[in-house]
């Protein structure tokens, strides 16, 4: 789905905001500090109920305020209906409040199946050199929106996996209570697995195309590790590493512990790349997500690139802004200047421009 409208209230240095932003390219230009990111945030928050920079949604309410608001219209490509999304969160709530089209949803996974977001930031590197947690998030995202047997399977994973650290941790081999969450475990475990080795597989072209157009590399690799020893099944290495898991007190392989990699000629990617060029190839993993999303699923994905400019030259700019138009979802796009986005758009006059100042947003023309 794509937001049709966007009304803030009381949301970080944004006291009132309301966009009706364009179903394609929006460029939000602002000094420093002016609330550019905050306006991401509060999309990010409509996806995903959580902010991509404080842990504590209370953090997000603008200081000396009682509550704050964040309201979409969504709509889904020529489709007429409108579906009304609205979170709320006061200084004294011990919940947020959701609602979606009228009613509470199940869970944030209604949400984020409603409206697939993907943040590029300048913190972007970080998927490559950060912790496996974050690759993983990547990976699963990606599983969870194409997949929709996955969140059920993971779920009863993660349960059988607490159980089985739960008996280890309190030093209980009952082999046969164990026995019991390890077969759950194995299960769902290996159809898991099995998931994301699908779901790498369809991604790799799509990431090997963009990655082409990017940084012009054809050798590469993008691998996969699924978490325990390639030589067994996950029952069989369950089994064979109880006494090392009791000893640690949990389970140490298995998918929760999977990774994904990126190479280039031979070597990781964080050891030999720029700044700016981990920066592309992880944008070139988001934007393949995308193109994947849309291609099974026929859902759009929206884009938050938060600087696009930083770190990267003129050339790379364009080829970035070129790629952007291509796949033809939503994208909100900041940056100080408005002169480096300005240019490498092949479509300008279907682009909309918002001045952002001092927490004010108001749509504008190119500058
Ligand atoms: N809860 C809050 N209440 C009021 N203001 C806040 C709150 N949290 C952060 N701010 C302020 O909001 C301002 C906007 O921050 P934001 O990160 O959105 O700016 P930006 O336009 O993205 O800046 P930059 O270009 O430097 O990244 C900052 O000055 C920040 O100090």
């Amino acid at each position: 789905m794509t937001i049709r409208r966007l009304q803030l209230q009381h949301f970080r240095n944004i006291q009132s905001a309301d966009l009706t932003p364009a179903a394609g390219i929006n460029l939000l230009i602002g000094e420093n500090g002016s609330g550019k990111t905050s306006l991401l945030e509060a999309i990010h928050l409509l996806s995903l109920v959580r902010s991509f920079r404080s842990k504590k949604l209370k953090n997000l309410i603008q200081h000396e305020s009682e509550r704050f608001t964040v309201f979409a219209q969504l709509a889904s490509g020529d489709d007429q209906t409108l579906y009304p999304l609205g979170i709320q969160r006061g200084q004294q709530d011990e919940e947020t409040e959701i609602l979606f089209c009228g009613s509470r949803p199940s869970g944030v996974a209604e949400l984020t199946a409603a409206l697939p977001v993907q943040l590029i930031n300048p913190d972007a590197f970080r998927l490559l050199e950060g912790s496996p947690k974050e690759r993983r998030q990547f990976l699963d995202w990606g599983v969870f929106h194409v997949e929709p047997s996955f969140m059920p399977q993971w779920q009863r994973f993660q349960r059988a996996l607490k159980q089985r650290n739960s008996l280890l941790r309190h030093g209980r081999i009952d082999p046969l209570q164990l026995q019991l969450w390890e077969q759950e475990i194995a299960r769902c475990g290996e159809q898991i697995t099995l998931f994301r080795e699908q779901y790498m597989e369809a991604l790799r072209p799509l990431f090997a195309s963009l990655l082409k157009r990017f940084l012009d590399v054809d050798d590469f690799k993008l691998g996969f590790q699924r978490g325990w020893d390639k030589n067994m099944e996950l029952a069989e290495s369950l089994l064979a590493s109880r006494t090392k898991d009791a000893e640690q007190g949990f389970t140490q392989s298995g998918p929760q512990r999977a990774d994904i990699r990126v190479s280039l000629d031979g070597h990781a990617a964080m050891e030999v790349l720029s700044r700016g060029q981990q920066k592309l190839v992880v944008s070139a993993l988001k934007l393949a997500q995308g193109a994947l999303l849309s291609v099974v699923t026929d859902k759009q994905c929206v884009y938050l690139i938060d600087d696009l400019p930083a770190e990267l030259d003129r050339h790379h700019r364009s080829i970035f802004c070129e790629v952007l138009e291509a796949q033809q979802g939503q994208v909100f796009i900041t940056g100080v200047e408005a002169e480096a986005l300005a240019t490498g758009w092949q479509q300008p006059e279907k682009i909309m421009w918002f001045h952002v100042e001092h927490g004010q947003i108001q749509p504008g023309v190119q500058p």
